[in-house]
């Protein structure tokens, strides 16, 4: 390209796409039952995207592509797979008589059909965003097979803002691929980089021909230990940018590298031709003044404002940080560390928290503001001085508000010894269990949920409205939980659990109950497609006021003879799932929230009841993206399971639950929480976890997941037969439990009692067969 366009001063590295009022959620699945044509479908997704180019524009993202274009009807990864042309050969013939990937063919390979199973779901970095994973084999065959990042560019442009079109970047595309089914073993889909650098230059150069003048391609993957050589992992990344970056029509090229230090890629980067850098610059150290220098000749674009949490920028440390780019030469701009996909879109909206703890956050519309801030500082620093001042107020209030420092509650933490983590040797524990429960071989239990039907959520929100009363709220629920536990019995589980149906969700309900937090009404973020949640906010200490689960926990157990699991979440999901405070470590706040599900759990025994499950399936989700940070992490966020769990005594039976990650890497991690019962996501993988499970010697119950509970499809019973047949070979049997993946909230009633009874079915068979 001959002259490089400026960068934006200001801009974010995304932007929410659900809508303000979750309008793309209530679209999509609109679409997806047939109530809306693709038409209503694509004029609603228009909407969104020209109110978020405008809302932008009017907080001052006015700069020539300041506006990110991160608009996605479900996946990011997913757009790049379409435009890519990288669908699996598993799905047949999805093309189009034009031979483009369209939105029915996107959406087939998001949610599956009754013949094929979906792509595979995972962990965004350290988010509980989820991702589609690429399948990529030697006979992949890329091709620019959709156009909609250029339609969508020139539908912006048209009405009047030049956003700057995103993509998911090359080498993080390949390494978050895996193997497809059909590739030998040991293939590595980075092997194929020399084979979408093309497509990837063709999709640019249809940008350059609509008007594009800069484009993001986003390489997260580059902040994260990889299991392959960094020489290799440079190679590749120089590879691909010298050949994008080649003479030719293009757009300016922003390469943004959120989640941490680039570290040995920094140079790598520097050195590509590429016009514009991004870096994390509020996470941990900035590049020392060696790495800088090697940055002249950039854009360097300072992501100095936090994309992933919410509290209110320090503007004075970060115009510190700015100053010290600056200082070193550099051409610099301000943006956020991450795009601010990973929280809502505006705080002002939540006119029903305190207005002092409002005043602490910063949402997505907030942080627009912040960088605004920041760039007028870097053009100048006087400009910005008031806002500054007015920044280290806050954060000053913040530090000395009622609640944030409780006496009694770091009293109690101070005083624990090693004997609040350990709970007697696990024979003893298994023998006094044993009495207790009498359970039969291969138990057969549920996560927790049973499906959230809209009946539920409806009373709910009329409860929340006032329409109903709580008591007619209550019977409801208890209505609801005597259908569920009806529903079991007649199915034949052996471990009965109560459903759920009173949980908005699994942590937004246990912050509700406990003081040190507060919720929103209208602070959804996307969680995968159209699902979202609304993180709560952990800005205090922890307490417990009340017991939060034993009355519904009793209710159940009156209905039914057989054990009733008490159903709790545990501390590292808890604030993996919430916005946490940031004045302190992490591990003391799970320790917090660890003492109050202790006395939950101390509640629930007194109460009679005797299996207590307390589900961590973030576990592996806040583990840190380098190695080096990852023993400290295990250390504290099993420390803080075995600090809730290890008051219970030997005859109660605790159980843990995992699911939407790969375990493998934290296997021994998983042991030491010491539970009696995990129960762990495998039927998508085919039961690959049981062979770390193997190898590891793991040596108390588990129960690998047989029912994919994400896809609507019905596992027949020779299919869990086969996966229970897998398992056996791998996990003694006197160890193996038989649940599906994970909840049933996300399912309908119709397939899940017919998989349930094909579950109960199959461990039938299985257990004659190994008497
Ligand atoms: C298990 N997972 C979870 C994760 N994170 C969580 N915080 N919670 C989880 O369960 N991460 C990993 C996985 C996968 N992720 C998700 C995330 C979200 C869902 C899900 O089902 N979300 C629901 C919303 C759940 C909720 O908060 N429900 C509320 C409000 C319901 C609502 O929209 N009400 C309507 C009114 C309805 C009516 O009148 O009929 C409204 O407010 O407009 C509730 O039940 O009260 C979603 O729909 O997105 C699953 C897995
Ligand atoms: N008990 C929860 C765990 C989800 S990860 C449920 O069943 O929905
Ligand atoms: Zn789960």
């Amino acid at each position: 390209m001959s002259n490089t366009p400026a960068f934006p001063a200001a801009s974010l590295l995304g932007y929410p796409r659900i809508g303000r009022r979750r309008e793309l959620k209530k679209a999509v699945e609109s679409f997806w039952a047939g109530r809306i044509d693709e038409a209503a479908l694509d004029a609603a997704a228009k909407e969104i995207q020209l109110g978020t180019a405008r809302r932008l524009v009017e907080l001052g993202l006015t700069d020539a592509a300041a506006v990110p274009g991160t608009f996605s009807y479900y996946d990011q990864v997913l757009d790049a797979i379409t435009h890519l042309g990288a669908e699996p050969a598993r799905f047949g013939a999805l093309r189009n008589a034009a031979g483009e990937l369209d939105l029915n063919a996107y959406f087939t390979l998001a949610r599956g059909s009754a013949e094929v199973q979906p792509l595979e779901m995972t962990k965004w970095f350290d988010t509980n965003y989820h991702y589609l994973v690429p399948e990529i084999g030697p006979e992949t065959n890329f091709a620019a097979t959709s156009n909609r990042i250029v339609e969508q560019f020139e539908y912006a442009l048209a009405n009047g803002v030049e956003t700057r079109p995103y993509l998911v970047g090359p080498v993080t595309f390949l390494l978050l691929s895996k193997a497809s089914d059909d590739a030998p073993a040991g293939f590595n889909p980075l092997s194929r980089l020399e084979d979408v650098l093309p497509v990837y230059a063709e999709l640019l150069s249809r940008l350059a021909a609509a008007g594009a003048t800069w484009i993001q391609l986003d390489e997260p993957a580059l902040v994260a230990d990889q299991d392959i050589p960094t020489a290799e992992l440079q190679a590749a990344v120089a590879r691909s940018y010298s050949v994008l970056a080649a003479d030719g029509e293009r757009p300016a090229i922003l390469v943004s590298t959120p989640f941490g230090a680039l570290t040995e890629l920094l140079p790598t980067l520097a050195q590509a031709p590429i016009e514009a850098l991004h870096i994390d610059a509020f996470k941990g150290a900035l590049p020392s003044p060696a790495e800088l220098a090697l940055l002249a000749g950039k854009t360097v674009v300072a992501g100095v404002v936090d994309g992933h949490n919410i509290w209110r920028n320090d503007l004075a440390a970060s115009a510190a940080r700015l100053d010290v780019l600056k200082a070193a030469g550099l051409n610099v701009t301000v943006s956020t560390s991450t795009s601010t996909q990973h929280v809502p879109h505006d705080a002002a909206e939540e006119a029903q928290l305190p207005a002092e703890l409002r005043s602490w956050l910063a949402f997505a519309d907030q942080k627009a503001t912040e960088v605004v801030t920041l760039a007028a500082y870097l053009g100048d620093p006087a400009s910005s001085a008031s806002a500054i001042a007015e920044a280290t107020a806050v954060i000053a209030s913040r530090a000395a508000a009622a609640g944030v420092k409780r006496p009694e509650v770091r009293a109690r933490l101070a005083a624990l010894t090693t004997a609040d983590f350990n709970r007697s040797a696990y024979a003893v524990r298994e023998a006094a269990q044993e009495q207790a429960l009498h359970l039969p071989p291969l138990p057969t239990t549920t996560i927790g949920s049973f499906p959230q039907t809209s009946e539920i959520r409806s009373a709910r929100a009329r409860a929340n409205k006032g329409a109903i009363t709580g008591e007619e709220y209550s019977q409801l629920m208890k209505d609801e939980i005597k259908r569920v536990v009806e529903l079991q019995e007649e199915l034949d589980f052996d471990v009965l659990v109560h459903g759920e149906p009173e949980r908005n969700d699994m942590v937004q309900y246990f912050a509700e109950n406990l003081e040190g937090f507060d919720v929103t009404v209208h602070g959804w973020v996307q969680s995968y497609g159209s699902r979202c949640t609304r993180p709560s906010i952990l800005w205090g200490d922890v307490t417990r006021e009340k017991a939060i689960t034993v009355e519904w926990a009793e209710f159940a157990q009156s209905l039914t003879q057989k054990p009733m699991k008490g159903m709790l979440t545990g501390p590292v999901t808890i604030l993996a799932w919430s916005f946490v405070r940031d004045d302190q470590p992490l591990g003391d706040t799970a320790n917090q929230v660890a003492l109050a599900l202790r006395d939950e759990i101390a509640d629930l025994e007194a109460a009679g009841i005797k299996i207590i499950q307390v589900d961590e399936p973030a576990l592996r989700e806040l583990l840190p993206l380098r190695r080096a940070d990852q023993p400290a992490y295990l250390d504290w966020s099993v420390n803080s399971f075995r600090l809730a769990t290890a008051g219970a005594g030997d005859g109660t039976q605790i159980h843990t639950h995992l699911c939407y990650s790969e375990f493998g890497v934290i296997i021994d991690a998983i042991d030491g929480l010491d539970a009696d019962v995990t129960s762990i996501e495998a039927a998508r993988s085919r039961m690959e976890v049981v062979n770390d499970l193997e190898t590891h010697g793991f040596g108390r119950g588990v129960g690998p997941g047989v029912y994919d509970i994400h896809s609507p499809r019905i596992p027949g019973q020779a299919e869990v037969t086969e996966l229970l047949g897998t398992a056996v070979q791998h996990v003694p049997a006197r160890q193996l439990w038989v649940n599906p993946d994970c909840g049933l909230k996300t399912r309908g009633y119709a397939e899940t009692e017919e998989s349930l009874r094909n579950l109960v079915a199959a461990t039938k068979e299985v257990r004659a067969q190994l008497v």
